[in-house]
């Protein structure tokens, strides 16, 4: 798919990797709807993009993915400014293993939330024009990071979410392509101060340290490379691409249908 006037919406974009994912597809001429519960943070990145893209390239909406609501409300103003939605980047996400339900509340729920009033707008089945979800998930949704099983847990949600809705869209003929985006250590305000994050298990915090030693630290950017690919490549569905210092690999899940 070529980006060059599509519509996108980005989750969870005021920074880090959502504000990478953000800025790759206005540079491959997509218009973005950047949503964040952060507004300060979102209005001034709006400003700043605005200067470089142009004022008709870029919305905010303030936006918390744990309410229908908003997510409603963040839609539809976003299919009448841009004519439309063919982009979705479920990105929003924190990690806490104190506050668990509310990691789970906005890591997976948030992702189905808005997922499935995305398909109201972007299936073909409901008047929309198709398109591609993107995901965000992490490589603990692949291998568990023994220091935030419940982050684990979310994100391996979102891993077999993003997998079932995949068949579930072709079968359907929403016309919409799914995949989903396993980094691994990314440099942002999530790895940041994040001991007080782990709460009972932060006494396992060396055991992230030596996985962090072994598969490294990536940047946003990393990231947003292989947000475009799953984005633009036509043959990709259902696919979760991991991305670490290595470099990026697909992975391999079993298959039970042969
Ligand atoms: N940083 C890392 O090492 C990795 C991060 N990820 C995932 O990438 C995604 C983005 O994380 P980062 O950019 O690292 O984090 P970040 O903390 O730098 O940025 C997260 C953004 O999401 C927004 N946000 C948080 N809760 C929200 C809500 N309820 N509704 C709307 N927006 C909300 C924040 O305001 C912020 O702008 C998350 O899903 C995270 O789990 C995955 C693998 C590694
Ligand atoms: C192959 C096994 C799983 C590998 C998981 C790799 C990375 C995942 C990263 C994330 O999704 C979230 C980022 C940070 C994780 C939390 C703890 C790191 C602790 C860092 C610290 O104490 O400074």
């Amino acid at each position: 798919m070529a980006l060059n006037g599509k519509s996108a919406v980005v989750t969870g974009a005021a920074m880090g990797i959502g504000r990478a994912i953000t800025e790759i597809l206005l540079q491959n001429g997509a218009q973005v709807a950047l949503l964040d519960v952060n507004k300060t943070a979102g209005e001034s990145l709006m400003e700043e993009l605005n200067k470089q893209y142009g004022a008709d390239r870029t919305l905010f909406l303030s936006c918390n993915v744990e309410s229908e609501e908003q997510i409603k409300a963040a839609f539809q103003k976003t299919a009448e400014t841009f004519g439309g939605i063919d982009i979705l980047c479920n990105n929003a996400g924190i990690l806490n293993e104190s506050t668990w339900e509310k990691t789970v509340s906005i890591n997976l729920m948030g992702v189905i939330r808005g997922t499935y009033l995305a398909l109201e707008h972007m299936s073909k089945l409901s008047g929309g024009r198709g398109g591609v979800i993107i995901n965000t998930a992490s490589m603990a949704g692949i291998g568990p990071l023994p220091t935030c099983p419940v982050y684990t847990a979310t994100k391996s949600g979102v891993v077999g979410f993003t997998r079932a809705m995949a068949t579930a869209s072709a079968a359907s003929g929403y016309g919409i392509r799914i995949n989903v985006l396993c980094p691994g250590f990314v440099q942002t305000d999530l790895m940041s101060n994040i001991t007080t994050r782990l709460g009972q298990f932060s006494h396992l915090a060396d055991l992230a340290h030596q996985l962090i030693d072994k598969i490294g630290i990536i940047k946003v950017s990393d990231v947003a490379e292989c947000l475009l690919e799953l984005v633009t490549d036509d043959t990709k569905n259902g696919e979760a691409l991991m991305v670490f210092e290595k470099g990026r690999q697909y992975v391999n899940f079993p298959s039970f249908t042969q």
